[in-house]
């Protein structure tokens, strides 16, 4: 296996007694992401370099399924508790970008797209059956922070997506590149993130940076987006540990030749 963790661990900036500048603030948070973000995984690594099978690839894709499909929930309890009527016009489309308008399918069946190009059944994915413990209880746990934070935090937990399009970007080539059995119709949902992610991520950035003014808020904004790392780090922690090295999926988990399409 020729893939390394290679992670800067020292220290991360954080405010003292004065709180950062915004644009001290921004610096904080990309370094978080410098740092933390899952496209240091080794996991993601094999992935994007063609060094996994079709049936790792099959076991990332529907455990993926659980975060995608959790997303526009995770964004309807961030507007439930939205008293500002601003913010829940910018942040509706989220939802509506995932689950589909009008002649839009949306984000999950372009994931279901995906799944079904692997040779997956719909019924088997939507189920969630198959999923890992791991990414049930790592995606809730967004779901849960998002409900229960402050909305500065639940804002700033989004904020991952700043990364997002270098590692969509990345997915794309390489699984074109790499993988016979993946082609454009299946690499469609990567493609519509690339324009919609950064929108999302400049204006969740610009209003963390209007309104995370304090050391301690700004303290908060930057754990958030930490606890939101983990959230995807433990996902593919897991994936690596069921399908990778040693290769133990849970009781009750996806294993190959279970949840195929009848072809
Ligand atoms: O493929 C990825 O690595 C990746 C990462 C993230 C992210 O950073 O949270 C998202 C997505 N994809 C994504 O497709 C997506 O719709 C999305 C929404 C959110 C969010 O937190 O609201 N993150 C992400």
């Amino acid at each position: 296996m020729t893939v390394h963790l290679d992670i800067n661990r020292e220290p991360l900036p954080a405010p003292t007694h004065t709180p950062f500048t915004p644009e001290g603030l921004e610096e904080a948070l990309r370094a978080v992401g410098a740092r933390r973000y899952h496209n240091l995984h080794p996991f993601h690594k094999l992935l994007h370099s063609g060094q996994l099978d079709r049936d790792q690839v099959r076991a990332w894709a529907l455990n993926r399924y659980c975060y995608q499909s959790a997303i526009p929930r995770k964004d309807a309890a961030l507007m439930g508790r939205c008293e500002d009527r601003e913010l829940r016009r910018e942040w509706l489309h989220r939802i509506t970008d995932h689950d589909g308008y009008g002649e839009d399918s949306g984000g999950i069946e372009r994931w279901l797209v995906l799944t079904d190009g692997l040779g997956l059944d719909r019924d088997y994915v939507m189920s969630k059956e198959g999923a890992l413990p791991a990414t049930k209880f790592a995606v809730e746990a967004y779901v849960r922070f998002v409900a229960e934070h402050t909305l500065l935090e639940a804002v700033a937990s989004s904020l991952t997506e700043l990364f997002a399009p270098g590692i969509h970007a990345e997915r794309i080539s390489g699984m074109l590149a790499h993988y016979d059995f993946i082609n454009e119709t299946v690499v469609a949902y990567f493609r519509r993130r690339l324009d919609q992610a950064p929108k999302d991520a400049d204006f969740a950035l610009d209003y963390v940076k209007a309104n995370a003014r304090t050391v301690d808020q700004q303290r908060a904004v930057l754990r958030a987006l930490t606890f939101k790392t983990e959230v995807l780090w433990a996902q593919l922690d897991a994936l690596y540990f069921a399908y990778v090295e040693p290769g133990w999926p849970a009781p009750g988990a996806w294993v190959p030749g279970v949840g195929l399409a009848a072809t």
